[in-house]
């Protein structure tokens, strides 16, 4: 990763070059090869059509996801003796994704590019990738033993009547999370683990972290989810181009003995399907800059929300909604849902709420979902973090490098200023008093460090 600017590197930022491809309202899927050079899914404001983005046809706006969602329904073509009904395969790119799609067994995720205008298209979970190129996520379904994943639910719904309903510091306001969290310690060995469990002990050894209290000892079969997480995002890193990976990660992901392991557990219980997570990015106080997270569900499919966190730039048109991308990913019961980095910097996620639209819904085990986010801690970072102007250990966020400053900072010049080099979003860190369980947070605010992802 290469840092290009910083608070000790004001520069005025270049006029921006506008780029010439679309036109407004429109959203061209560059690299998107099935649905032609030219298909554009978002119909120009005010126009009654869009394409579907299966079979490329245009439809009235209000119809075009019920057909896309027809394409997507038509059965496989089946073996036959018979003289064919159906027209051969074509070779058409443009029909390649019903293709995807038709023999997807697994979850249908949609998208949604453009403003709230935009019709919501649905997709195979495997060719996500190729609707939204640059989108920084996979899902794995079927990622344990399936008994495994059953007994670690009931294990973990049966420890999660512990777990703590974190408070956060919102809008002036002190707020209960929504949902119960707790923290795992991964690195204890299971000889250890198991002798705390027996004492009915935590581990002292802890950071105390992200979910805030200390840190829980793993039950048995989360040793097992934590070694499939390591597998799925070890081969997940291999696929993030070398700018966006962390220096760690790059040093070390040339040599085939490297393997991604997570050193704790963020869990999460939802109780129901009105328990969520809004929308936000991690913070990165332990992780650093660009980490990978992987997420195990465990119960009710619930609908899993990524948008792009800055979808136009400082100062243009706020009402331009054409540069919004939504994704929505069903979440079922045993996946791991992998954010690759640059996905924290770029990206927010969040749990939906039932009832609050969201693709999958659908319910296992009553509406109860548990979730296990394994990271990576990141030595280095965890020690660097300062301490604020009320005591406390602050937490590193990331914020769009040329906007101006939060409004909350004070004592700042516009620090984030930089040039950006060509389609890349500049991305400042900083680090700010924001805690868990701390009631209100003091102003401190200190830049750390600008890159261009
Ligand atoms: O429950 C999930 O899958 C997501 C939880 C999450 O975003 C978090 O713990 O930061
Ligand atoms: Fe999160």
């Amino acid at each position: 990763m290469r840092a290009v600017g910083g608070r000790s590197a004001s520069r005025p930022m270049p006029k921006r070059r506008k780029s010439p491809a679309v036109p407004p309202g429109q959203r061209k899927l560059t690299g998107v090869a099935s649905l032609g050079a030219s298909a554009h899914v978002t119909p120009r404001a005010g126009s009654r059509f869009a394409a579907c983005p299966i079979c490329a046809k245009n439809f009235p706006r209000h119809a075009v996801e019920t057909h896309a969602g027809g394409c997507l329904g038509e059965p496989s073509p089946t073996p036959s003796t018979s003289a064919p009904t159906q027209p051969p395969p074509s070779n058409d790119p443009t029909r390649r994704p019903a293709a995807r799609l038709r023999s997807t067994s697994g979850p249908v995720a949609r998208v949604r590019i453009g403003g709230p205008d935009a019709s919501w298209m649905p997709c195979a979970v495997e060719s996500l990738r190729e609707m939204v190129p640059d989108l920084p996520f996979v899902l794995v379904e079927r990622v344990m033993p399936p008994r495994d994943a059953d007994a670690l639910l009931e294990d973990l719904r049966a420890e999660a009547t512990t777990w703590g309903q974190d408070e956060w510091w919102i809008a002036g306001e002190a707020r209960k999370a929504p949902r119960l969290t707790a923290v795992y310690e991964m690195r204890v060995d299971d000889a250890r683990a198991e002798a705390l469990r027996m004492a009915g002990l935590d581990d002292d050894d802890d950071d105390a972290e992200d979910g805030g209290g200390s840190e829980r000892v793993p039950p048995p079969g989360m040793r097992v989810a934590a070694e499939r997480a390591s597998a799925a995002v070890t081969a997940a890193l291999r696929s993030v181009p070398s700018r966006h990976l962390p220096d760690d990660v790059l040093e070390s992901i040339g040599d085939d003995s490297y393997q991604w392991a997570p050193t704790y557990a963020v869990a999460n219980f939802y109780r129901d399907g009105s328990d969520r997570v809004g929308p936000h990015a991690d913070q990165l106080t332990s992780l650093g800059p660009l980490p990978a997270i992987a997420g195990l569900s465990l119960g009710a499919t619930r609908s899993f929300r990524l948008r792009k966190r800055w979808p136009g730039r400082p100062g243009e048109d706020a009402s331009d909604r054409s540069g919004d991308v939504w994704v929505d990913v069903p979440l079922p019961h045993n996946s791991l849902a992998v954010m690759l980095p640059p996905c924290q910097e770029l990206w927010t996620h969040e749990i939906v709420r039932e009832g609050g639209g969201g693709a999958g819904g659908g319910a296992r085990d009553g509406k109860a979902r548990v979730s296990l986010t394994f990271r990576r801690r990141a030595r280095d970072w965890v020690d660097r973090a300062p301490t604020c102007e009320c005591g406390r250990r602050c937490v590193l966020k990331t914020r769009r490098g040329d906007a101006p400053a939060p409004a909350f900072a004070v004592n700042t010049d516009n620090d984030g200023v930089m040039d950006a080099e060509d389609g890349k979003t500049p991305v400042m860190y900083y680090y700010t008093c924001d805690p868990v369980n701390g009631g209100k947070p003091c102003k401190f605010y200190k830049p750390v460090k600008v890159v261009a992802l």
